[in-house]
């Protein structure tokens, strides 16, 4: 481990990462609005067991104590997301006093623990109102974003100096809008490009505020596979191309080079009559870091059937995470290289990389060596990256509790921490010990 330490730069952001709705729970305190997520997991039949968010690991009662134990274990840097629907419960126009303060509170705690806060923007808990506006399908959602971002610039900007303005857009559009297994819950593709559109230009107008009122780095977080084709047969080539287009150039092209991509016409065609004159100059606002969440890579194969007219293929030999997910860390490397040589040398966060496993508590201890032995091949993975040029300046593991894991309710862990549900203790699970030590390996030498 020790050799590994050497490999990533002095000034290297190691961190965790959690988001708003999958921990806070209180749901209907301080004067907190509904989100679109409260409205979805209390549909019936939408999260498995009917779990919901309303207590989830009861974060906003335990948030010292959560920021102690991350400064007990060595935890230098905390991604974590803002509850829109805490800062205005209608999604603009009345703020919430006391939902400013608890992230107010948080920051304090954090700084004081030496903890460097990223605060993520939106996490998907749009509030219920603006859905019932028409929510991203609607190009006004787009500005209220933009005055919520100014509201919370202004309250934490002098001591946040790292933001992210969206997390996942592409899971928003997709999940949330063609399949229907994530809020809204809309099974809608000819409206897939216009909310696609609606979070990227709420993405350039965030930034383009931000330059006018703060100092310190901004950024989007993208969920981005590499995409290798089954074989060498045609069709799977082509399948590849049209996969990677729809899961990553839609994202990658409007944000760095200001356009989309043509590949996605074919499977995503749209009458570009909300794209307004100036648009995506606003989207392809400069950006100072790409987040990028990585998790597996794509191996697929023709599929017409599919919307990217590809499936995703899993070798009967490759090892798998409790998600179904290839474990394959050199598509990390596959990604970022792929990332810095069309894209440009931004530099990288990885603002979330982690792996769900099923947990067992043996006498007060979680024994999840696969879990450790994934994160510690993708840190191999990453420093692999920078060695071979990738400017890769912070790593953040999902996720620093177990939680609620969307659709899935609570029936996947992905924490380095063990919530137990029933009393809310929390247990270090033996991947957080080895990263406690990985850290204080790192700063020693450093
Ligand atoms: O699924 C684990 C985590 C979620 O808990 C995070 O909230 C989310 O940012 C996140 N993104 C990904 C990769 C894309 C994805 C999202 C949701 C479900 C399945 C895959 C994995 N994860």
């Amino acid at each position: 481990m020790t050799s590994l330490v050497k490999r990533f730069p002095r000034h290297f952001a190691w961190g965790v990462a959690t988001a708003s709705y999958q921990i806070e729970g209180a749901v209907n305190e301080d004067g907190r609005g509904a989100s679109i997520w409260d409205v979805f997991s209390h549909t019936p039949g939408k999260i498995l067991h009917g779990d919901t968010g309303d207590i989830a690991c009861d974060h906003y009662h335990r948030m010292r104590e959560d920021v102690n134990l991350m400064s007990q274990l060595g935890i230098s840097n905390y991604r974590f997301s803002i509850s829109w629907p805490r800062i205005f419960p209608m999604g603009y126009g009345q703020k919430n006093s006391r939902g400013l303060d608890f992230y107010d509170q948080l920051t304090d705690q954090l700084l004081q623990e030496n903890i460097e806060p990223l605060v993520t923007l939106y996490h998907w808990d749009l509030p219920q109102a603006l859905q019932e506006k028409g929510g991203w399908i609607n190009r006004d959602t787009a500005f209220y974003f933009r005055d919520y971002a100014v509201t919370v610039f202004d309250k934490l900007g002098d001591r946040v100096h790292n933001w992210i303005t969206h997390n996942e857009p592409w899971v928003t559009t997709v999940a949330g809008h063609i399949q229907g297994r994530h809020a809204p819950g809309l099974k809608q593709p000819n409206v897939a490009r216009k909310v696609a559109h609606h979070l990227l230009l709420s993405h350039g107008l965030a930034v383009e505020s931000y330059r006018d009122m703060g100092k310190g780095r901004i950024g989007i977080t993208l969920n981005l596979h590499p995409v290798y084709p089954a074989s060498s047969r045609e069709e799977d080539l082509t399948a590849q191309q049209l996969h990677d287009a729809f899961h990553n150039t839609w994202f990658l092209d409007p944000v760095f080079t200001g356009t989309y991509p043509e590949e996605l016409d074919e499977i995503l065609p749209f009458d570009n009559d909300f794209i307004a004159e100036g648009d995506l100059n606003l989207i392809q606002q400069p950006l100072d870091f790409l987040g990028v969440n990585y998790y597996a890579p794509h191996r697929v194969r023709w599929n017409p059937d599919e919307i990217s007219h590809a499936s995703l293929v899993i070798l009967p030999e490759e090892p798998i995470t409790s998600m179904g997910w290839p474990v394959d860390a050199k598509g990390l490397t596959d990604l970022l290289i792929r990332i810095h040589y069309d894209y440009g040398p931004i530099p990288i966060i990885i603002t979330e990389n982690g792996a769900a496993y099923e947990d067992v508590v043996e006498d007060g201890q979680i024994h999840d060596a696969l879990r450790q032995h994934y994160l510690e091949m993708h840190w191999d993975a990453l420093a692999n990256s920078i060695e071979q040029g990738v400017p890769v300046h912070g790593y953040y593991v999902w996720s620093f509790l177990d939680n609620f894991e969307w659709a899935l309710g609570y029936s996947k862990r992905f924490g380095i921490v063990y919530v137990d549900y029933l009393t809310q203790q929390r247990i270090v699970k033996d991947s957080g010990l080895a990263y406690s030590r990985f850290l204080r390996e790192f700063y020693e030498y450093h």
